[in-house]
């Protein structure tokens, strides 16, 4: 079994009577990327301070590299890299100056650190303007110096919270890419805080949907979808005339349906599957009018935006 790099047991985090994290457990395993996903205020960056030492738990334990966080946060911090969501860099110092300070603050001789801050500008595509002041940078590429001054000390794991916010498309995809490409060739793990369901999707491993404090599911996004609308996937809207006795059990009987609910004219269908065109035949066969059937399958895009946006998706079939 592969190793947890990040351990998180029973953690909980209360401000006044706030609790803003609550028993949280979690495993990450060494080479993964995570992606802990939620909207704002869910508790991510509260998650990652404690994850870092930087705030006290209220209750429970966190361990980085098998070393307690809460009790030994320098250690901690030599092994972790942590991206807030805005870096700062000194403005008048050019994107190589600046690493090489941090590299010197690291303990690296002038020749070394000269040399680390050259091999990552070159790993983060910023060489070309190496000389440029870092005040002069573009938001996306003042992200990517952020990665490289993250990896002047060749840490295990990076933590990165919202990396890619405020960036254009396409400095968004730079930055995922390169932080796939990271995980790929210098073997680090990644926890990436996000509330944007596309970008985690499209590189994260594994996934934790953070809402209110609460890890309410986590997994790959195969599953991610099944555990939590696990019997009701799809809900079908038949309207229909009569709403036979008949009816109801013949659709009640089909596999994979869980429940029946009658508004009026109309029969909402919870199901696993897509049932929809079995019923439409049954309800003609059984003699009755068919008016409408509305079928609403929530993957998990539809989930999210349905959780955390109060938005729907809908496949609509008039007839
Ligand atoms: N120092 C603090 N004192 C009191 N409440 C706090 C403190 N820090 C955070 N909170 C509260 O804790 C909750 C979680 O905040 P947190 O910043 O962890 O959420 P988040 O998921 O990272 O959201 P965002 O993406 O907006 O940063 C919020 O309701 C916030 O107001």
């Amino acid at each position: 079994m592969t190793e947890a790099i990040i351990k998180i047991e029973n953690l909980t985090k209360q401000y006044d009577d706030q609790i803003v994290v609550e028993q949280l457990s979690l495993s990450i395993k060494k080479g993964e990327i995570f992606g802990l996903l939620g909207p704002n205020g869910a508790g991510k960056t509260t998650t990652i301070l404690m994850l870092l030492g930087l705030s006290e738990p209220t209750a429970g334990r966190v361990y980085v590299c098998g070393i307690d966080s809460t009790r030994n946060p320098i250690e901690v911090k030599q092994k972790v890299g942590y991206l807030p969501d805005d870096v700062g860099f000194y403005s008048n110092m050019t994107g190589l100056e600046n690493l090489v300070y941090t590299a010197r603050l690291n303990g690296l001789e002038k020749n070394e650190a000269e040399k680390r801050a050259r091999y990552l500008l070159t790993k983060v595509n910023l060489i070309d303007v190496a000389h440029k002041k870092a005040g002069k940078y573009s938001r996306g590429m003042r992200q990517r110096l952020g990665l490289a001054d993250v990896l002047i000390k060749n840490p295990e794991v990076i933590i990165l919270d919202e990396p890619t916010l405020g960036i254009d498309p396409e400095g968004v995809r730079d930055i995922l890419q390169l932080i796939k490409q990271l995980n790929r060739e210098e073997q680090i793990t990644v926890l990436l805080s996000s509330h944007h369901l596309h970008q985690v999707q499209q590189i994260c491993d594994r996934v934790g949907i953070f809402v209110s404090g609460k890890l309410i599911a986590e997994g790959n996004m195969d599953t991610l979808a099944r555990k939590l609308f696990l019997q009701d996937t799809f809900t079908i809207h038949v309207k229909c005339h009569p709403i036979s006795e008949k009816l109801r059990v013949a659709v009640k009987q089909l596999p994979y349906v869980n429940k029946i609910e009658i508004e009026d004219d109309t029969m909402i269908i919870y199901s696993k599957e897509d049932v929809s065109a079995q019923i439409s035949h049954m309800v003609i066969e059984l003699g009755s009018r068919l008016y409408e059937i509305q079928k609403k399958n929530f993957g998990l895009d539809e989930i999210y935006h349905r959780y955390f946006e109060g938005r729907e998706s809908d496949e609509v079939k008039h007839l």
